[in-house]
C-alpha cells in the first residue's frame, strides 16, 4: 500500500469561490431513500446516543444509528419513530437471536428504514449471512454493513447485499485494538478510506479518527459518503454518558463498545473509557459542524457537498498543526 497518510497529514487546496455568502452551500446529502440536514452521524455506542437524542437528530433531519446494547428496546424504539412519523435507523449484531428479532420484525410488521451490522471485524461470514438474511427478509431497508479496512472485504460485504459498507478498524478515540492486536487503519484511516472507497460502488461511511470538522471535508474528498463520529459527539449537555466534577470543571464520561464498562466483564477487551470536556448543547455543535461545512464547500469553489469531492489537495506529513493544539 503506497501513499499512506492520514487526517493531520492531507490539506485541501481551495478553488475560485462561486458564492458571495457560505450561507448558500448546501450540505445535505441523500443516504437511500433519504435526504439529512448532514453527511455526518454520531457514532451508534451508549455514550453516544440514546432513544432522547434519536428523537431530536430525527426530528429536526439529521440521520442516527441506533446503538444494539439494550437490544429488547428496539422493537418499541422502531414503532416509537414510526408512530411520530419519523425514520428508525437501529443496529443488530450477528449472534443467533438477532435472527430471530429480524424474522420477528417482519411479522410484527415493525420495519426500520435503516439496519446497521455493527461488528469489529465485519470482513466475516456471520455479516454477509445476516446481510442476505435481513435483505431476505426486510428487502426495503437500507442496510449498512461494517466494519472495514480493505477494498477485498467492501466488495464482497457489498456483493452480499449491503447498501452501505462502514470503513474504519481501530481509528477511534476509545479504540485499542490497534495495541492490543496489532491490526487496523488507526493511523492511515483517511488513506485506507480512499483505498475502499475507490471499490466500492455503493456509499461508503468513514467511521473513526475525527477530530475536527475539516476532518469531515477530507473524509468526503476521499469517498465518503457519510462519516460517523464518536469523540466529537461525546461531552454534550444531553450525551448519555455519566457527568462528573473535577476542579469545579466538568466532564463526561465516552467508552468503548468493546470496553469492560460496556461488556461488563473483561473478555476480548478492545475499548478504553476516557473523560471529555463538557461541551455544551448538542445542536450547537451540529450547527458549527453545519458552518464549517458551509465553509468547506465554499473553499472548494462549489455551493455543496460534492463539490468537496474534486478538489486538489497537498500531503503536508504531521505538520498542519505546527504544533498547535486542535483547539
Ligand atoms: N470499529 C472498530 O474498530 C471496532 C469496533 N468495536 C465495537 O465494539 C462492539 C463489539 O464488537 P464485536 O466484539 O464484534 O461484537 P460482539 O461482541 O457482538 O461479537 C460478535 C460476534 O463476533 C465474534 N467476534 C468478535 N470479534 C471477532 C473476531 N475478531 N474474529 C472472529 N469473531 C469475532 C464474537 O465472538 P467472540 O467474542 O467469542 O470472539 C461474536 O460471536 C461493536 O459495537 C463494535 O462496533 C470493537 C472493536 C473494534
Ligand atoms: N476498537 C474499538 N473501536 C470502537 C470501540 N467502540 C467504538 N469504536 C469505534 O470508534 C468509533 C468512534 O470513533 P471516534 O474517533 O469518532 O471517537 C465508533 O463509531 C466505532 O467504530 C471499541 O471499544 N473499540
Amino acid at each position: 500500500m503506497e501513499n499512506v497518510f492520514d487526517y493531520e497529514d492531507i490539506q485541501l487546496i481551495p478553488a475560485k469561490c462561486v458564492v458571495t455568502s457560505r450561507s448558500e452551500c448546501e450540505t445535505s446529502v441523500t443516504l437511500g431513500n433519504h435526504t439529512f440536514k448532514l453527511p455526518v452521524v454520531p457514532a451508534n455506542m451508549q455514550t453516544i446516543i440514546d432513544d432522547r437524542i434519536a428523537t431530536t437528530l430525527a426530528e429536526h433531519g439529521y440521520f442516527y444509528v441506533m446503538h444494539r446494547f439494550e437490544p429488547e428496546t428496539r422493537k418499541a424504539f422502531i414503532s416509537n419513530m414510526h408512530e411520530r412519523d419519523l425514520i428508525a435507523s437501529i443496529s443488530v449484531g450477528v449472534k443467533e437471536e438477532e435472527y430471530s428479532f429480524i424474522q420477528e420484525l417482519k411479522e410484527e410488521d415493525t420495519i426500520p428504514e435503516y439496519i446497521t451490522i455493527d461488528i469489529a471485524h465485519g470482513h466475516s461470514n456471520p455479516v454477509i449471512e445476516m446481510i442476505q438474511h435481513i435483505k431476505a427478509l426486510l428487502p426495503d431497508t437500507f442496510v449498512i454493513a461494517g466494519n472495514v479496512g480493505t477494498p477485498e472485504a467492501v466488495r464482497e460485504l457489498e456483493n452480499a447485499g449491503a447498501d452501505a459498507t462502514k470503513v474504519g478498524i481501530g481509528p477511534g478515540k476509545v479504540c485499542i485494538t490497534k495495541v492490543k492486536t496489532g491490526f487496523g487503519t488507526g493511523g492511515w484511516q483517511l488513506a485506507a478510506l480512499r483505498w475502499c472507497a475507490k471499490a466500492a460502488s455503493k456509499p461508503v461511511i468513514a467511521d473513526g479518527g475525527i477530530r475536527t470538522h475539516g476532518d469531515i471535508a477530507k473524509s468526503i474528498r476521499f469517498g465518503a459518503s457519510m462519516v460517523m463520529i464518536g469523540s466529537l459527539f461525546a461531552g454534550h449537555e444531553e450525551s448519555p454518558g455519566e457527568t462528573v466534577e473535577q476542579d469545579g470543571k466538568l466532564y463526561k464520561e465516552y467508552f468503548g463498545s468493546a470496553s469492560e464498562f460496556q461488556k461488563g466483564e473483561k473478555k476480548n477487551v478492545e475499548g478504553k473509557k476516557m473523560y471529555v470536556e463538557h461541551k455544551g448543547e448538542l445542536h450547537d455543535t451540529l450547527v458549527e459542524m453545519e458552518q464549517d461545512l458551509q465553509s468547506a464547500i465554499s473553499y472548494a469553489g462549489g455551493t455543496n457537498i460534492d463539490a468537496i469531492r474534486h478538489v486538489d489537495y497537498v500531503v503536508v506529513k504531521n505538520s498542519i498543526f505546527n504544533g498547535d493544539k486542535v483547539y
